[in-house]
């Protein structure tokens, strides 16, 4: 039988948040199945989601990887595992609630029925939608944005988005593996490669908050990754070798 849905949350000490938000996404839809890619998290993620697997079955998947390797990395492997498992829909989310799983329906709509090829929750798409960030978070993620959005072309305001639906056509026609980045510069790359592929993204305005529990990883090298990423990004379209 075919599988519809597949949503990815990559975890690096989630331990806070896993089990509730686990829950939270099987309530929306039985079509919906979970990878969780944890990068060996010190505090026992990975043990919350084998005890939550007793309960779902095998609606819960789980790749255990051995270090914190990144990001990108964990959504490429989840998107190959995708892929192979046959899903139709294949979906990107944060493990601490800054993405409401109650948007999900929304973005997976936005993409069953052709409206778009990538769904995208967007903080940007109505104003700025975000709750309880700093205001330098604030600043860096907007300013971040506006830059990416100018030099790549991009026809969507949330350019570093984490909470989207993609159709698997998108990930089998941009070829996943020769994604490079591996920070935040991720998303502006898939949003990238995909668009330049020709596929059609549309934005659905959501509202993001704050964690409440566990830190953010953002760092220096994931800001500077992005910072040039979008340049090479744009010199390799220029030239025809994305
Ligand atoms: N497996 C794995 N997961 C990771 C890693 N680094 C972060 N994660 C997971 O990736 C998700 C997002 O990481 P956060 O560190 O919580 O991100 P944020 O600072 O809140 O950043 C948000 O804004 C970014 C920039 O706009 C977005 O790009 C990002 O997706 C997110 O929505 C969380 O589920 C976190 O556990 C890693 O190296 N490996």
């Amino acid at each position: 039988m075919p599988k519809e849905t597949l949503v990815i949350i990559p975890t690096y000490n989630e331990a806070n948040n896993i089990s509730e938000l686990i829950g939270q996404v099987f309530n929306q839809d039985e079509n919906i199945d979970l990878l969780i890619v944890d990068d060996g998290s010190p505090d026992g993620t990975a043990d919350l989601v084998k005890e939550a697997q007793n309960k779902f079955g095998e609606r819960l998947h789980l790749i255990e990887r051995s270090g914190k390797l990144g990001l990108g990395t964990a959504y490429v492997e989840g998107f190959k595992y995708g892929l192979e498992q046959g899903y139709s829909y294949i979906c990107e989310m944060d493990a601490d609630f800054s993405h409401n799983p109650d948007d999900l329906p929304e973005l997976i709509a936005k993409v069953k029925s052709g409206n778009a090829d990538v769904a995208v929750g967007s903080r940007y798409a109505k104003g700025i939608s975000i709750i309880n960030w700093p205001l330098s978070r604030l600043i860096l993620s907007y300013s971040a944005n506006l830059y990416a959005r100018f030099i790549t072309g991009l026809p969507i305001f949330d350019t570093t988005a984490g909470f989207k639906c993609i159709h698997r056509k998108v990930l089998e026609g941009i070829s996943v593996d020769k994604i490079r980045s591996n920070g935040y510069a991720f998303q502006i790359e898939l949003h990238f490669r995909a668009w330049q592929a020709g596929f059609t993204l549309k934005e659905v305005a959501i509202i993001f908050r704050e964690r409440e529990e566990g830190v953010s990883k953002m760092s220096k090298s994931i800001v500077w990754e992005a910072i040039w990423r979008v340049w090479t990004l744009k010199i390799q379209s220029i030239f025809g070798t994305l």
